[in-house]
């Protein structure tokens, strides 16, 4: 027979799922960031061990990243069959690892893919995730960034500004949120798309006055005690949605409305002081992918703040480490980057690490890059609010500024 004291004791030890031994208590959670650490551990042994014999180990494998994103372009595997509503994305992740890397597609695989980019059209404006589905504002901001990075004359005519216009008022609410497709849910990620189109096909000033008023309220509503973003007003503070967040008011040119100093304090405690990369959220594992989503949010805000303070012209977090984290630990032999050692290669890791590691090499400085090993492996650098290279940006802006000029040449 158990006395109510030792029920009482048994069951907390059962809810909490903690286990005692000698020394330590351990939880799901710390069992769990230890087989993390296990796993890197390895991967920075090997390097030590071989790095004389296999300088490659500390190598950006271009060779077999090129042909893994070109296979993927051409044919995906059957398991990408649970992305059918993300096809859009798929192109994105692609596009973008492709020319981080310094690699373009020739010219007939472009035209084939602004035409499948016109074909995720919807009639009611936007882009849906794939031929005949319904608008949605994340295939619609992966649709636009693709377009903007191959940047041709055919490209931008795939983007109907007008029409997308509609279908971003569409999903308006009256406080300024947005929902991500017409009545659907509503979070930051949907702002943060909204906000990025609309500015990347240059929408005049008196529209998007109109489109994101009160949106910069109802994002900095979700900034939470910890100092990152939630995905809605009372969630839980998580990297991708503070990227979303801090982007979107700094597009608005709405920094001031958030607690800018809390959140580099959160943001900057995300990176693991044994793995080198980031965590999105606290008490969480390490995950290649917050390599941009949290790698962005950190010169993004210092940008935020440079005014009032000199000292954010450094960059605050730890380049290196996360350089080796990526190159060490998150690199597929044959083509491909991960999440963690262990996980197997897909194209949102091998976007969002890499532009993570542009973000790294070049937050420092524009002009003299922080490469971690030989300069082979430089990326070329990405805009961090758009994601996109810093040129496609200023093209596309230029090309929109002029849309009704060009337009009124066309015909
Ligand atoms: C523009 C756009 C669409 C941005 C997306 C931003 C983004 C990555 C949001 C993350 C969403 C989320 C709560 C992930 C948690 O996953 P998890 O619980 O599996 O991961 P965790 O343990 O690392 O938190
Ligand atoms: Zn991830």
């Amino acid at each position: 027979m158990w006395s109510p004291d030792e029920l009482l004791f048994r069951n907390f030890q059962q809810i909490q799922n903690l286990k005692f031994d000698d020394e330590k208590i351990s939880t799901t959670t710390s069992r769990e960031q230890q087989k993390t650490e296990d796993s890197v551990e390895k991967c920075f042994e090997r390097f030590e061990r071989q790095q004389f014999l296999n300088p490659r180990l500390t190598q950006l494998n271009r060779i077999e990243h090129h042909q893994y994103l070109d296979s993927m372009l051409r044919t995906m595997p059957s398991h990408y069959q649970c992305l059918d509503s993300s096809r859009p994305w798929c192109v994105y992740w692609i596009l973008q690892s492709a020319q981080l890397l310094s690699f373009t597609f020739d010219d007939e695989t472009l035209r084939g893919v602004v035409q499948f980019l016109s074909n995720c059209r919807a009639p009611t404006g936007g882009f849906g995730g794939g031929p005949g589905q319904y608008a949605h504002l994340a295939p619609t901001y992966a649709a636009v960034n693709s377009l903007c990075i191959i940047g041709t004359e055919a490209a931008y005519q795939a983007i109907d500004r007008d029409s997308l216009v509609k279908f971003l008022f569409s999903v308006r609410d009256a406080d300024g949120s947005f929902r991500l497709h017409v009545d659907g849910e509503t979070d930051v990620r949907g702002a943060y798309c909204a906000i990025a189109v609309a500015k990347l096909v240059n929408v005049p000033e008196r529209v998007l006055n109109e489109l994101f008023a009160g949106t910069g309220d109802w994002i900095a509503g979700c900034q939470t005690y910890e100092g990152g973003f939630g995905g809605a007003p009372d969630l839980e503070a998580h990297g991708g949605y503070t990227f979303c967040g801090i982007a979107s008011l700094a597009l608005l040119n709405e920094a001031d409305k958030c607690d800018k100093k809390a959140l580099l304090q959160w943001i900057l405690r995300r990176q693991m002081s044994y793995e080198g990369g980031f965590q999105g959220r606290t008490n969480k594992l390490v995950d290649g992918c917050y390599s941009f989503w949290v790698g962005a949010t950190i010169p993004i805000t210092q940008a935020t703040l440079v005014g009032a303070d000199k000292s954010m012209e450094q960059t605050f977090f730890d380049i290196e480490a996360l350089q080796e984290y990526i190159l060490l630990c998150c690199q597929k032999a044959n083509g491909g980057l991960i999440d963690k050692p262990g996980k197997p290669q897909d194209l949102y890791h091998t976007c969002y690490t890499l532009s993570g590691v542009s973000i790294a090499q070049h937050s420092q400085s524009a002009q003299n890059p922080q490469v971690l090993g030989d300069m082979i492996n430089e990326l070329l650098p990405t805009h961090p609010l758009f994601n996109i290279p810093p040129k496609s940006v200023a093209a596309a802006l230029s090309y929109f500024a002029n849309i009704s000029t060009n337009r009124a040449q066309d015909g």
